[in-house]
């Protein structure tokens, strides 16, 4: 189950795992960057260190060239520690400085290398992981977290390390030379030590859930716009604002809970520091008066003390940073980590590489032999020892009623999905011997619901075409594409073919949607068409122009089409018969109006649905409205 806000306090693998070990599941991804980073950690610490040593020199300037300057009036031992001073600052600067320039661009390629990767991870991912992975989860890892991710490395884990070194060395010097004074302060790191274990695991758990509820948040914003007409048309804009208000107030309640947290660490690392500081002053100021101590060691030990403050001040937030950038990680790689059962096999079979040519006019052969399939997360399979031969260059309509598989059945020649038992072969290979390429060289599919892309119509239509082939064959290609699909209306949109359209081609019709995703299928011109009901927003006329076009064209194509229209099931060459997860007949739809009872009740409820549709519609309003979307 994909992680939601609702299943970020459940156990899962990555929690038990320390940060530590989550991080350094990083290194393929900062390997090529880690010489700058290093350089850059290097530089800061160096900058710390000079830092620290500023207060050693204070001592000796106290003890030495001050004192006896101001005895003696001998001024140039006070000069010079002027100006190593002012060296060792200017020193810390230019250091800080080279540290911003090491790590800024490995930073930005250290993201952009994990977004790609991810991004390449997804479109490998089968489509039953898209099914159960809502898009906001997906898109606020690759861009929420991965953006965090960088602000870490180039700050955050520099900063850790750089507080770290600076108050482990910081307090080892102060222990050293200040002899009390250091031991009251080592006390004092006691409790900033326990309180920063506590406050790391409680951190963590209200990191997790407040990146999982902003993924959620995005999905609500994904599918609100992606469905604004059904939300205003069934006036359910305020529900979506109320779902919306909740979520988002979710969220921030959870933010608030960060930062209390969040503060009440950082009030803790402030007010810890200055009452062991003021212990120490007292002490000092005894033990200087008492003669155990020198006012420049007193000097000394509060220079020191201040180096040391604010790392440790910083402390809550640079734990945050990490705390967020391990959840990140986490959430990066339960992406990563899932594995992709759609693979293609180590050794593929043997067959001969489809030229567009040779695709239309040869094969083409499908066979489902005992073919079961089982959704992951159901309790019985859908289809139940499948059998069913499609001939080369026949059209083959699939029946049913709704929900007996049909859909199911039409993703197993592209290998959507692998069947969960039996074969299906193109032209005699079993298509899980195939590589994903070999099998979609040979198979291409239309859907009902299309998808368009953000681009022109050519590319979308020529989205399967080679970009290797010669221009003039793929403008062929669309030409030819287009006509079949009777998606003439191109030639009226503002820029013919170079039409940008619109996110998913929302600015088109439905029917001009459809016509477009045909032309897609159509363009590759495969061996085999499934077309998942990829004409239903058609009128009748439309459709069968389309059916004839395709027939003239594809001549040797197999046609697998999932009909819901009388219409579409006349047009085919034969009609097969899905009831109960099997194929119970075969035959002309002549002869299945005639033999079997089951097809005369599908076929009279298509009727049914077809005429209320009509009715409620009419046959050609439809498709006047979709020519006339754009005009
Ligand atoms: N991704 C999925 N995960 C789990 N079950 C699914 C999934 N997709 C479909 N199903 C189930 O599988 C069964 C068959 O669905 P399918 O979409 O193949 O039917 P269909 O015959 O195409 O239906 P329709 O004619 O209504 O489009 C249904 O019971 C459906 O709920």
């Amino acid at each position: 189950m994909p992680p939601t806000a609702d299943s970020s306090n459940r156990s899962d693998p990555s929690s038990e795992r320390s940060t530590l070990a989550s991080i350094r599941r990083l290194h393929p991804y900062v390997r090529t960057a880690l010489p700058r980073l290093v350089g850059g950690l290097v530089a800061s610490l160096g900058a710390s260190l000079m830092a620290l040593s500023i207060p050693a020199v204070l001592r000796w300037v106290t003890d030495g060239p001050l004192t006896e300057g101001v005895r003696e009036h001998d001024w140039s031992g006070l000069i010079w520690s002027v100006v190593l001073v002012a060296v060792l600052g200017a020193g810390e600067a230019g250091l800080i400085l080279l540290r911003r320039t090491l790590v800024m661009f490995p930073g930005t390629r250290v993201e952009a290398g994990m977004r790609m990767a991810l991004f390449r991870h997804l479109q490998d991912l089968p489509v039953a992981f898209h099914d159960r992975w809502p898009g906001g989860q997906l898109l606020s890892r690759i861009m929420g977290d991965l953006g965090l991710l960088r602000r870490w490395l180039v700050f955050g884990v520099l900063q850790l390390v750089v507080s770290f070194v600076t108050i482990v060395v910081g307090v080892g010097l102060l222990v050293a030379t200040g002899g009390w004074l250091g031991i009251i302060f080592l006390c004092g790191s006691i409790p900033v030590t326990i309180l920063a274990f506590r406050f790391s695991s409680k951190y963590r758990r209200i990191s997790r859930l407040s990146q999982d509820q902003s993924g959620d948040l995005a999905t609500t914003v994904e599918e609100s716009v992606h469905g604004i007409r059904v939300l205003k048309a069934f006036g359910r804009g305020p529900a979506a604002l109320d779902q919306f208000t909740d979520q988002a107030e979710g969220l921030r309640e959870t933010e608030i809970r960060k930062a209390t947290t969040d503060a009440g660490l950082t009030t803790a690392l402030r007010v810890i520091p200055e009452v062991t500081q003021g212990i120490a002053l007292v002490v000092g100021t005894y033990l200087v008066a008492s003669g155990d101590m020198t006012l420049g060691t007193l000097v000394a030990f509060f220079a020191t003390a201040q180096v040391i403050n604010g790392p440790v001040v910083d402390l809550g937030m640079t734990l945050s940073m990490t705390l967020n950038a391990r959840t990140a990680v986490d959430r990066f790689f339960e992406v990563m980590d899932t594995v992709n059962p759609l693979t293609d096999p180590a050794a593929p079979a043997d067959v001969p590489a489809v030229t567009l040519g040779q695709a239309a006019h040869a094969g083409g052969h499908v066979a489902f032999r005992d073919v079961t399939f089982r959704y992951d997360d159901a309790a019985r399979p859908v289809l139940d020892h499948v059998d069913l031969e499609l001939p080369p260059g026949t059209t083959t309509a699939l029946v049913g009623l709704t929900g007996s598989g049909k859909s199911t059945l039409a993703m197993l020649p592209p290998r959507l999905f692998d069947v969960t038992d039996g074969v299906v072969e193109v032209d005699g290979v079993d298509v899980r011997d195939m590589t994903r390429a070999q099998v979609r060289e040979r198979v291409a599919v239309a859907f009902e619901d299309p998808t368009l892309f953000s681009a022109s119509v050519r590319d979308n239509v020529l989205l399967g075409v080679s970009d290797t082939l010669p221009a003039a064959e793929r403008e062929a290609l669309l030409t030819q594409a287009l006509e079949v699909a009777q998606a003439q209306f191109v030639a009226d949109l503002p820029d013919g073919a170079d039409t940008r359209i619109g996110e998913e081609g929302m600015s088109l019709s439905g029917g001009q949607r459809q016509r477009l995703a045909l032309a897609r299928a159509i363009a590759a011109r495969p061996r085999v068409l499934v077309l998942d009901d990829p004409l239903s927003a058609l009128d009748v006329t439309t459709e069968e122009a389309v059916t004839a076009r395709l027939r003239d064209v594809l001549v040797a194509t197999t046609t697998l089409v999932i009909a819901h229209r009388p219409s579409t099931v006349a047009l085919a060459d034969r009609v097969a018969v899905l009831q109960g997860g099997r194929i119970t007949a075969v035959g002309t739809h002549h002869d299945l109006l005639a033999s079997d009872p089951h097809y005369r009740y599908i076929i009279s409820s298509l009727e049914d649905d077809y005429e209320a549709h009509e009715h409620d519609h009419g046959p050609d309003q439809r498709d006047d409205q979709n020519e006339g979307a754009l005009s």
